[in-house]
């Protein structure tokens, strides 16, 4: 669990500059313009154009016919009623109740044309997220924490949909209807129109300064929620460790902790909304006053009708929501502006190359081509590895690894915990690049095999055996898609998880995370029987039996030795019984092979392997050569 681990909110205020490539790192670059960042939107939004752009007008019609209402109060004040006149008033009413019916039917269809496309939008930018986090290495992974994806792929969606489909037709629609009746009330009576238009250029300077201010809360706040999500989830995912070291409370406190700082920055976010608002909304409201008393003198000395001081004061009145609302939907765009960042920063962290390097491209096809006899099997030359996001000094993980394991060979790898078993396994299949040297497979680069046909080449079953939430049969076909029952009941064998067969609905039984929960054991067993169904080329197995019962792993073994004579296999092993199963076993020390030979030879000559296989520390007899 990395509940010790700094979270992203808190990192983001980290200034430090040699902090590799993490989202805290992009979260402290420099924010771009909230308009430059929606309008990364637009490859989504582009299929939606038009019904954004109908629902825009649909709104723009229906706000039109608001602003024609004064115009028909002007005409009803001056005519039918200055003259007592009801016959005329009739047809002018029937007009208002019909501009009124417009209004409210035209803002129904906007919401109609847009709500289907837009829910297709957000689903077509989850998706292409989901497709990018498979497709991202592992190093990746590794340092984003699973919280931050799951708020981009969730609550960010939402508020970009949300977005598209309001916010943003209102702030075309709201601008456009308060410049239409800022003219309109200039028309009426110019003066009146000055005094009220008034406060537009101290409202301009304030907004702009709110949004720069805004727009860092909002991302603080959006972030706070990744972080927040993280701890939910890691707190769901390692409740039975909580409880049995009696850390609920500690981890609730530190829940308590984290929502009171979001608490914080939403209030400060509505503080400044607030502000904002009473800006807004107080000093138009001043300058309407003032527009009316000096309209109310001039009506007094007959420089202006009645009916044109309603009409003005109605336009006025109906410019009252498009000024208020621009708070709210500037603050939303901003917000909006967030999520598309968060978004786009993982839909920009580059992806490893499919194809094979230039540099391998440009080998000739005959370097190429499969091996001779002397290169089949695999062959590790000169591996180096460290992790990105290693301490700056600090030594490669692996610094040099010559390793050749022989065609249909099975060979252990046994070193001290912590001394890189598990990162050399992973760097078979490319789950991390090397750093350094070479890999081959029967002689060719790994880095040459397209990663689909080298992860069909090799499979592996890690320490940790994990279980999606599908049937056992889905589980473990996961290895081999296009094998048969005959394949799935082999595998199964061997894993000598013959258990299966009395769980309640057999192989279909839903296990994993929203299924029947199984032992460490009988995981480990599945993990087992994935990685062999395919009956792969190369296998890589990192400790497969650690969480096995003796008498199981007795069966285990036997069934493995079977699979291991038809393929070429590293072993992880920490156990001499592991050991046996494999023809060599090679020795990792200090980021390098220290020695290789069969079990006996390494207990007479190498003194860490005895070391780790017996506990016994004895004489240096180092001298067994590398390969
Ligand atoms: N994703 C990672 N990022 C950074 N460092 C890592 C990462 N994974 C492992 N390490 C570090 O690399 C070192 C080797 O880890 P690895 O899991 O390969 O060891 P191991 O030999 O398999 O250990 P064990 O026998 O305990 O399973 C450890 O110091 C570990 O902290």
């Amino acid at each position: 669990m990395s509940v010790a681990l700094p979270t992203l909110s808190a990192m983001a205020e980290n200034e430090n500059p040699d902090q590799p490539d993490t989202p805290s790192e992009t979260a402290r670059t420099p924010r771009r313009s909230t308009l430059r960042s929606l309008l990364r939107l637009w490859p989504y939004a582009r299929e939606v154009r038009w019904r954004i752009a109908g629902a825009t007008a649909a709104a723009l019609v229906a706000s039109g016919s608001v602003l024609l209402v004064p115009l028909v109060l002007r005409r009803i004040v001056d005519g039918p009623i200055a003259h007592h006149d009801l016959g005329a008033l009739w047809p002018l009413a029937g007009l208002l109740l019909l501009l009124g019916l417009i209004e409210a039917g035209l803002f129904g269809v906007r919401r109609v044309i847009v709500a289907r496309p837009l829910a297709r939008v957000e689903s077509a930018m989850r998706g292409d997220l989901y497709a990018k986090l498979q497709r991202l290495p592992v190093s990746f992974h590794d340092r984003w924490p699973s919280g931050q994806l799951l708020s981009r792929a969730t609550s960010d969606m939402f508020t970009m949909r949300l977005f598209l489909a309001f916010p943003l037709v209102f702030l075309i629609v709201n601008s456009m209807v308060f410049l239409i009746g800022s003219v309109m009330m200039f028309l009426l009576d110019w003066r009146l129109g000055l005094i009220t238009l008034l406060p537009a250029a101290p409202l301009m300077v304030l907004t702009r300064h709110f949004e720069s201010r805004y727009s860092r809360a909002a991302r603080r706040a959006q972030d706070q929620n990744g972080d927040l999500a993280t701890v939910i989830e890691e707190s769901v995912l390692g409740i039975r460790i909580l409880k049995a070291f009696g850390r609920h409370r500690t981890m609730a406190e530190r829940f308590r902790q984290q929502t009171r700082e979001l608490r914080g920055t939403e209030l400060h976010k509505a503080d400044m909304l607030a502000n904002l608002w009473a800006v807004i909304v107080g000093l138009p409201e001043f300058a309407l006053g003032c527009a009316l008393a000096v309209g109310a003198v001039r009506v007094a000395d007959d420089q202006l009708t009645v009916g044109t001081l309603v009409a003005f004061l109605s336009i006025a009145l109906a410019l009252r929501w498009p000024v208020e609302s621009l708070g709210w939907l500037l603050a939303y765009a901003n917000e909006a502006a967030t999520a598309t960042d968060r978004f786009f920063e993982v839909m920009d962290e580059p992806e490893k190359p499919e194809l094979p390097s230039e540099r391998h491209s440009a080998l000739s096809a005959p370097a190429r081509s499969w091996a001779q006899e002397a290169d089949k099997g695999i062959r590790f030359s000169g591996v180096r590895f460290r992790y990105p996001d290693a301490p700056a000094g600090t030594p490669d993980l692996l610094c040099g690894i010559d390793l050749h394991i022989r065609h249909g060979e099975t060979m252990a790898l046994v070193g001290a915990t912590g001394s890189g078993k598990t990162t050399l396994t992973a760097l078979l299949p490319r789950l991390y690049e090397a750093t350094g040297g070479s890999i081959t497979l029967d002689g060719r680069d790994i880095r040459d095999i397209p990663r689909q046909r080298l992860r069909e080449l090799v499979s592996v079953a890690f320490e940790e055996p994990t279980l999606f939430s599908a049937s056992v049969r889905e589980n473990v076909l996961m290895g081999a898609p296009d094998a048969g029952p005959e394949q799935l009941d082999a595998a199964l064998d061997t894993a000598q998880a013959g258990f299966v067969h009395k769980l309640p609905a057999g192989v279909e039984t839903q296990v994993g995370e929203q299924g029947l929960s199984l032992s460490g054991g009988q995981r480990q067993r599945l993990a087992l029987a994935r990685a062999v169904v395919g009956e792969p080329g190369f296998l890589v197995l990192d400790d497969p039996l650690s969480a096995l019962d003796v008498h199981t792993e007795a069966l285990v073994e036997q069934a493995l030795r079977q699979v291991l004579g038809g393929t070429t296999a590293l072993v992880v092993a920490h156990r001499p019984s592991t050991v046996l199963l494999a023809d060599r076993v090679a020795v990792l020390d200090e980021g390098r092979i220290a020695a290789v030979g069969t079990h006996q030879e390494l207990l007479r000559t190498s003194a860490v392997y005895r070391e780790l296989m017996t506990g016994e520390a004895a004489p240096a007899l180092e001298g067994s050569p590398a390969r």
